[in-house]
């Protein structure tokens, strides 16, 4: 039964273990939640009710690490991704398993090396496993991705310093995404990304790991842009499933009364677009002009798109 979804989580409970003066906590309690292959489910909920908690675990983050060093466990039920049995996974089957599932952490755009062209941030997955790999292929796959998530055309060549925080965050999207993962878990995708193009983003991730047969689960408070990208919703409080489905049927007939809470401020967000026509079209003309914002002409753009893989090429030994 397990076997047919990409990730499954069986009346999961996970906890921090205790650690010097502070009790063990649990932040996921007994939650059932299934991802189908090329299924793509969003993860909602109030700040603290565990959504963190269980993509790290589900992406095998908290198994990298070791020890008693505070990392979230499994202590209840089983979570299962892409076969594996998170509870317990031992340390020399991560390699394997990560292989299948990218991971993009809530801070992972500002924990970019600092050193590092984007072009070559986006294209060093795909060195670290295969230090072979084609720089040729690595540049063109790293610049489709920067391309697909309406970055400016000179970002390419920029170090994450000069890239706002949400810019940062879309290079590590791209990162996540480099592999073709099977899963993609992304913590806050759109975390400090400009409101004109968070949505496009979201659709972006939905829309590549769909057109592969792959799946995704994106944790987002942005409800708006899920309803049009997400198959299916859970809504976690407390570290609790309090609903779970279609966003219409976990929106249109609330029973919980968080749910009910999110489906409000989801019904007033869709009124004010309705009446808002045309902020909406002033906001695309916007976005239009943060794809070309910086000083970059059209020439540089493309002797910089030459230089893309010549970049990755030329540091290929670092990037491993
Ligand atoms: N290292 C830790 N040790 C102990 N408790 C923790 C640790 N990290 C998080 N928690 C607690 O676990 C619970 C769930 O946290 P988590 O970060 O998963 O929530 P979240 O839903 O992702 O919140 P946010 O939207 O703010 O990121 C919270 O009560 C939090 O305080």
């Amino acid at each position: 039964m397990a076997d047919r979804h990409i990730l499954h989580a069986s009346d999961v409970t996970i906890e921090y273990p205790a650690h010097s003066v502070s009790a063990a906590h649990t932040a996921v309690r007994g939650v059932t939640l299934t991802v189908a292959p090329g299924e793509i489910v969003g993860l909602v909920g109030s700040s603290g009710s565990g959504k963190s908690t269980l993509a790290q675990v589900a992406s095998g983050q908290a198994a990298v690490r070791t020890g008693n060093d505070g990392s979230p466990r499994v202590v209840g039920g089983s979570l299962e991704v892409l076969g594996y049995e998170m509870r317990g996974l031992k340390r020399r089957k991560l390699a394997e398993f990560t292989l299948g599932v990218g991971y993009v952490a809530q801070d992972a755009g500002s924990r970019l090396t600092s050193n590092m062209t984007v072009a070559e941030l986006v294209a060093e997955p795909l060195f670290l496993r295969d230090k072979r790999f084609d720089r040729n292929e690595a540049g063109l796959r790293a610049a489709t991705l920067v391309d697909a998530l309406l970055l400016p055309v000179g970002t390419m060549l920029k170090q994450p310093h000069e890239l706002s925080s949400g810019q940062r965050q879309r290079v590590a999207v791209a990162r996540g995404l480099i592999l073709d993962p099977v899963l993609l878990i992304a913590d806050e995708p759109t975390a400090g990304v400009d409101v004109s193009v968070r949505g496009a983003v979201i659709d972006v991730i939905a829309g590549l790991q769909r057109s592969r047969g792959a799946s995704a689960l994106i944790v987002s408070h942005d409800l708006e842009s899920l309803r049009r990208a997400v198959d299916r919703v859970a809504v976690i409080h407390e570290g609790v499933v309090v609903g779970l489905g279609t966003m219409d049927e976990v929106f249109d007939d609330p029973r919980h009364p968080y749910v009910a809470s999110l489906a409000a401020e989801l019904h007033d967000h869709e009124e004010l677009h309705a009446d808002d026509h045309e902020v909406e079209d002033d906001e695309d003309d916007e976005f239009e002009d943060d794809r070309f914002e910086d000083d970059y002409d059209i020439e540089d753009a493309a002797a910089g798109e030459n230089g893309i893989a010549g970049g990755v090429a030329g540091d290929g030994d670092d990037a491993r």
